[in-house]
Formats: structure tokens, sequence, C-alpha cells
């Protein structure tokens, strides 16, 4: 049978699956997910050639063995099942502040549908509590300067510049 990620549990303990009667469930990605819409979230975010369900579960499967360090929230519509939102977080170990612990905010996405009801500051406020309960003592991301304003509304100030370099 088909096992959500082991951060599960962890996420649970942390304030875990909803179970409120609201009507999206917040909770890890599943591998059943495929069918569920989620690459047609992940779509939305960046458009990207189709991805084979072999493809999908060789990456979960690499990234349930990072355990809770790295977490994958969907939520989904309890009234379809269908997943209307999704977002990570990865927990970086440093050696620097006495080895200490930095959460990464990745791939936030609401479907176009489902925007502007709160769903994309519930997501981020479920990541940062999955990264404060993994004793991160900061949690960060990159956006673009037309996102800040979600971003402060999750909570989050404007610090430093952003650099990348790609291949
Ligand atoms: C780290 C990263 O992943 S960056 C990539 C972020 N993802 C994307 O850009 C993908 C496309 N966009 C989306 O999926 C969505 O528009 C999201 C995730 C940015 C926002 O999701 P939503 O569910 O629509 O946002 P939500 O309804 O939770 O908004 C929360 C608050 O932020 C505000 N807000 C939402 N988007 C914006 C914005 N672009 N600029 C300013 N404020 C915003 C809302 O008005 C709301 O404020 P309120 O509480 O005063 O009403």
């Amino acid at each position: 049978m088909e096992q959500p990620l082991p951060t599960a549990a962890a996420e649970a303990a942390a304030g875990g699956g909803d179970g409120d009667g609201e009507a999206y469930r917040i909770r890890p990605l599943e591998l059943a997910d495929i069918s569920r819409g989620f690459l047609g979230l992940l779509n939305q975010l960046s458009p990207s050639p189709p991805l084979t369900e072999d493809a999908f579960r060789a990456r979960f499967e690499e990234l349930a063995a990072l355990g809770a360090d790295h977490l994958v929230l969907v939520a989904e519509d309890a009234a379809t099942g269908r997943l209307a939102a999704a977002g990570a977080v990865l927990v970086e170990r440093k050696f620097i502040r006495r080895c200490g612990r930095v959460g990464h905010v990745e791939d936030v996405v609401v479907d176009a549908a489902a925007r502007g009801r709160g769903l994309g500051e519930r997501v981020v406020r479920r990541l940062v509590e999955h990264a404060r309960g993994r004793g991160c003592y900061k949690v960060i991301l990159n956006c673009t300067p037309e996102l800040t304003g979600f971003y402060a509304k999750c909570g989050f100030v404007e610090k430093n510049v952003q650099m990348g370099l790609y291949f």
C-alpha cells in the first residue's frame, strides 16, 4: 500500500492535517497525488515537459529518504479530491550558528481558480511552522518583487538580495 512521505508524522506532530471540516485539507504529498493534479499545479509555477510516473516516483522516494528535512505540503479540495495548492520546505544543516538550521521555502503555488482565498498563506505558514519545529532559527525564500506583498502577509521581511547563476 502506498505511503505518504515519512515526514507526515513529524508534520502532523507540528500541527498536521487540518481535519477541521475546512474546504481544503493541507497534508504531506503522497505518491497518488500524481493523479490528483500535482504536476498540473507545478506547471502553473514553471511550465515544463510532462514528467513520467516513473520519474515522479523516483524523485518522491529520493525526497522521502531525506525524512523531515524535506517536506512537500499539498492542499486537497475536500469536495473534489483534487489538489489546489502546494509548497515545499527544505531544512539546511549548517556549521555556523552552533550548527544551526535554516528553512528554505520553495515552489509555492495555488491553482489559478483557488487564489485569493487565503490558501497560499495557509500553506506558507504551515511550511514555516514545520521549519520552526525542526529547530530552524530562520526561514528564507526567493521571490519576484511582485510577490513581496504576499510574503509580507505571511510574516516575511525583505532582507539582502538574491543572486543566481544558471546552467
Ligand atoms: C518561494 C516561491 O515559491 S515564489 C513563487 C510563488 N508562486 C507563484 O508565483 C505561482 C503563481 N501564484 C500563486 O500561486 C499565488 O498567487 C500565490 C501563491 C502567490 C498566492 O496565493 P493565494 O492563495 O492567492 O494568496 P492568499 O489568498 O493566501 O493571500 C494572502 C494575502 O496576501 C495577499 N496577496 C496575495 N498575492 C499577492 C501579491 N502578488 N502581492 C501582494 N499581496 C498579495 C492577499 O491579498 C492576501 O492579503 P489579505 O489577507 O489582506 O487579503
